[in-house]
């Protein structure tokens, strides 16, 4: 397949933690090519040569803060920012019929439903943890849950960087709902409202989130099950942000050939 062949990419939020890192992977890529940035208007890597603003050499790709020109030229969008604009570029990677991979976490229910409109007519492929090992341990959680009885109370901790804006994080809501399920119920009937003050004992069967935010820390996410004389403590350790990125990456590639809907990173891996 030549160059010109292969999907062309367009990565939004392009000057932060993991835009940097998507943009980089996809320079190196023999699968797929960068064919723009997108940064928020008024942000000032825009008009400069996504190569050059990262500490490189130019690369030929200009960070661009008009969304729908750029979008335009994509197959897929692979979106790393925030809720609010994530949603607005559903809308815009709809209408090119390009599949939109979202990494963005933090989304309120009400966010969810532009989305799914927008997967009317595009794929979306939406998950708060794009790494084979959480997507995996999504399903050891289901297990674990489902084979213990109530009188094992399930928390989950999770730690993060200083800047992460969004608590509990979206891998610990995956996690959380994963245990629910094992339990034959959704995470919105069990889970516990955030600790503070005389909370009173904990409730049987609930399902507890605790955040821990400091430091440089990419994401670390424990899942307790804890009886009386002994608990299983299932964890994952993030130390490479690479791990999401390869993971959305080769959600765009997938999406390639499927049609409009909504879609995880289980669907992906193969893993449902
Ligand atoms: N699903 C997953 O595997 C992962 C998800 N995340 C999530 O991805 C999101 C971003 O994380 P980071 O890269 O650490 O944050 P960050 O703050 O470093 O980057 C976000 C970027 O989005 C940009 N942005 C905001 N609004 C925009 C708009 N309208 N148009 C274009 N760009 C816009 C910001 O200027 C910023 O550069 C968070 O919600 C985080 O929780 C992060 C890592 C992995
Ligand atoms: O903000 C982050 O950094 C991360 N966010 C995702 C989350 O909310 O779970 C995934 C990962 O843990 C890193």
């Amino acid at each position: 397949m030549s160059d010109r062949e292969l999907p062309g990419i367009v990565v939004t939020g392009a000057s932060g933690r993991m835009g940097q890192m998507l943009a980089r992977l996809l320079l190196e890529s023999e699968t797929a090519r960068l064919v723009g940035v997108l940064e928020r208007p008024g942000h000032d890597w825009i008009g400069k040569d996504i190569g050059e603003a990262m500490g490189g050499t130019a690369v030929g790709v200009t960070v661009s803060g008009d969304a729908v020109a750029t979008i335009a030229q994509a197959q897929a969008v692979i979106d790393f920012t925030s809720p609010a604009a994530s949603v607005a570029f559903a809308e815009l990677t709809a209408q090119a019929r390009a599949v939109h991979v979202i990494g963005t976490t933090g989304f309120e229910d009400a966010d969810l439903v532009p989305l799914k409109a927008a997967a009317r007519h595009a794929p979306i492929i939406r998950a708060g943890n794009m790494s084979l090992g959480v997507n995996l341990l999504m399903g050891l959680t289901r297990k674990v849950a489902a084979a213990l009885g109530e009188d094992w109370d399930i928390e989950v901790v999770e730690a993060h960087h200083r800047h992460k804006v969004d608590a509990p994080s979206g891998t610990a809501l995956m996690l959380g709902e994963a245990a629910a399920e094992g339990r034959g119920a959704s995470l919105a009937d069990l889970r516990t409202p955030a600790r503070e003050g005389i909370t009173g004992p904990r409730e049987t069967g609930s399902i507890g989130f605790s955040a821990i935010r400091g430091g440089n820390v990419v994401g670390e996410h424990d899942v307790i099950f804890a009886a009386d004389g002994e608990r299983i403590v299932l964890r994952h350790l993030a130390t490479d942000r690479a791990i999401f990125a390869r993971g959305a990456i080769r959600a765009a590639l997938w999406g390639q050939d499927k049609g409009p809907g909504e879609y995880d990173m289980a669907d992906v891996l193969g893993l449902g």
